[in-house]
């Protein structure tokens, strides 16, 4: 059972390695089944050479197994809330990609200085900030969730509009509408954060590089607040 959706979850992780994504046993991706209410996710701690399309384990909303053998993802709780919660995605990534990375351990959202960013979003890519004591209503270690829906539930900020986002001090997570397409916005994301760190190594104004007359033709086609970051 679960033999097309294992593959699909299985086919989606192996292509973090040949993009470049990950490292060893890095990051995970997962694909859900509506209709059965059920995710495949990467098993964790197996590294991507060893990994083989039975080993991904079938998990419900409520991040209980449903049948597999091996220990899921560390970030399983993550990706059943957000199933949970948006019922309109399909796919599931997380990273550790460098450029991405780095962003989220400034805590920075990545603002939007040009067309390749503005092909995917109109915002800057937020970063979700670590939730503060008060606003943990689980174990910290798996707020991280949370820490994403917290971020969107602002109606400013739509999940269809960017289907991406930094947890601060930690990596990205991205969505779509099936595993490979989260996969392609993680590499996405991956690009757009090492372009924009290498815009302000060559300037480092931020309001100036936002303020160029392209960015001006781009608020004038998409409203002013198109492409401040509306953050969270
Ligand atoms: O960063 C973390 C732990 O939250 C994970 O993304 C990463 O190390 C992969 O862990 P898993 O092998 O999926 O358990």
């Amino acid at each position: 059972m679960y033999k097309t959706l294992r593959e699909e979850a299985y086919e989606a992780n192996m292509q973090l390695p040949k993009l470049g994504l990950v490292l060893f046993t890095f990051g995970n991706v997962s694909a859900v089944d509506r209709d059965k209410a059920v995710f495949a996710i990467k098993p964790s701690g197996v590294p991507y050479e060893s990994l083989r399309a039975q080993d991904i384990v079938i998990m419900d909303y409520d991040a209980q197994v449903v049948e597999g053998t091996l220990r899921p993802s560390s970030d399983t709780k993550t990706h059943a809330l957000l199933y949970k919660t948006w019922d309109d995605i399909g796919g599931i990534t997380h990273t550790h990609s460098t450029y991405a990375v780095a962003w989220a351990q400034a805590g920075r959202d990545i603002p939007i200085f040009g067309t390749t960013h503005a092909d995917h979003t109109h915002q800057d890519i937020p970063c979700a900030p670590v939730l503060t004591d008060d606003m943990i209503r689980g174990d910290y270690e798996h707020e991280t969730g949370n820490q994403i829906l917290d971020c969107f539930k602002d109606k400013t900020l739509s999940h269809h509009e960017v289907e991406m986002v930094l947890l601060q001090n930690h990596g990205p997570f991205t969505w779509g509408q099936d595993a490979a397409k989260s996969v392609y916005n993680a590499a996405v994301l991956e690009e757009i954060a090492r372009m924009a760190y290498l815009t302000l190594q060559i300037n480092a104004d931020t309001a100036v590089l936002k303020d160029t007359l392209r960015m001006k033709h781009f608020e004038r086609k998409h409203g002013k607040d198109a492409y401040y970051g509306q953050g969270c």
